[in-house]
């Protein structure tokens, strides 16, 4: 059931169309990130969500009540929407201790005294800062900041969750943790939440699905498996995955009735069930999915290695093939790659096909049964 739906929203800022046209429909107890580069409109759709900026025209339903309806006249401010919020300043109050910061929002509902105060205790301890309530925020690090930030929402037992980019003031290694707080409390909580970030890997490590944006518009929707695996077209498979994938120019063509894609003057061969004209294509590979040959084989390309740079688990490979610049990654710790007569392959399963023009990824062809379905 959709807890969060979105319908035709549009937002101008001024001559500045934000939000073109915008429909999500976000399911109950799911955890959806917007991603996308700055300015793509991730924190309009979060902030027209919450309340806190008007769309221009369109509708907003939670829970199944229309808070925001252009047509209708309607709009439910932002404290009555039920929602929960963290932003990248955590906006906890700096005059008031970490207890009162807490429960605030509680008090403010007249919530009777022995309630917050077991909601109060049940938020410390979850967040781990019982013993922190006497503190006033300038007094805590910033990760312990955020953590009053995410038991306030504990307290608050809202049944939907805003939150913008709410890792990004953390160092490293603080972002890693919070990172499995939060699928955590996601997990405890079952509340429906929204999670803007523009990091790929908050993304994909903490999502159910992720929604793609690109100047306002929705670019693909799906599990983050999906996002990263069957990109709907070059923007999202760009975006997605570190070190990047690889895009490279070749020619389909359909040789004795095989189907190969040709690069520069080395022919690979393709799974027929490929859809799209022969002709001009990008097609892409991700590092991890090309394979590093010891010898020479039917399909191999050689390949000059230019930079090797481990990072621990993982080696980033840099080479070049044909003339092109192709990063590998390879499992293992690895320094000493030889620098010429490497041999490495694109296993066709591997290769993801993109129409030159549109940039949309060219499909397989339906099976037999599901085309016969379809008809
Ligand atoms: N108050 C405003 N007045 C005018 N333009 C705005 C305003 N807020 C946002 N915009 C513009 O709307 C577009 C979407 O902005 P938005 O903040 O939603 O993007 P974002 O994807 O969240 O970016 P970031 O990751 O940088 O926060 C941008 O082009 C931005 O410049």
């Amino acid at each position: 059931m959709s807890e969060i739906t979105l319908r035709n929203i549009t937002k101008s800022y001024g001559s500045h169309l934000a939000l073109p046209s915008l429909d999500l429909d976000i399911p109950k107890g799911s955890f959806v990130t917007l991603l996308g580069p700055s300015g793509c409109g991730k924190t309009t759709t979060l902030r027209v969500i919450a309340g806190l900026e008007q769309a221009t025209t369109g509708e907003v339903v939670l829970g199944g009540k229309t808070v925001y309806s252009s047509r209708n006249g309607v709009f439910v401010p932002p404290e009555r929407r039920g929602l929960g919020f963290i932003f990248q300043s955590y906006a906890l109050w700096p005059n008031m201790k970490v207890d009162r910061n807490i429960t605030l929002a509680l008090s403010e509902a007249k919530q009777p005294a022995h309630v917050i105060k077991e909601r109060l205790a049940e938020a410390l301890a979850k967040v781990q800062l019982t013993g922190l309530a006497d503190r006033y925020p300038s007094e805590l690090s910033g990760g312990q900041q955020q953590r009053v930030a995410v038991a306030r929402l504990i307290a608050a037992r809202n049944s939907i969750l805003l939150m913008d980019e709410p890792l990004s003031n953390l160092d490293a290694k603080l972002r890693t943790e919070m990172r499995t707080e939060l699928k955590r409390l996601h997990r405890e909580l079952q509340a429906t939440t929204v999670y803007v970030t523009h990091d790929q890997v908050e993304a994909l490590t903490m999502s159910d699905v992720i929604v793609v944006m690109r100047d306002g518009v929705i670019q693909q929707q799906g599990s983050p498996y999906e996002i990263y695996h069957d990109p709907a077209n070059l923007f999202v498979a760009e975006f997605i995955g570190d070190p990047r994938i690889n895009l490279l120019d070749g020619m389909l063509e359909t040789v004795e009735g095989e189907r190969i894609v040709r690069f520069e003057d080395a022919a690979i061969p393709l799974p027929t069930s490929l859809q799209g004209a022969n002709g001009p294509v990008t097609f892409a590979i991700r590092p991890e999915n090309i394979a590093i040959v010891e010898r020479q084989g039917p399909f191999s390309l050689q390949a000059e290695v230019d930079i090797v740079q481990p990072t621990g688990s993982q080696t980033i490979i840099s080479l070049t093939v044909k003339g092109h610049r192709v990063t590998a990654l390879i499992p293992r710790f690895e320094t000493s790659l030889p620098r010429n007569n490497i041999w490495i392959e694109f296993p066709a399963d591997q290769l993801t096909f993109f129409d030159k023009g549109s940039g949309n990824r060219i499909p397989l062809k339906q099976s037999v049964v599901g085309a016969s379905q379809a008809a």
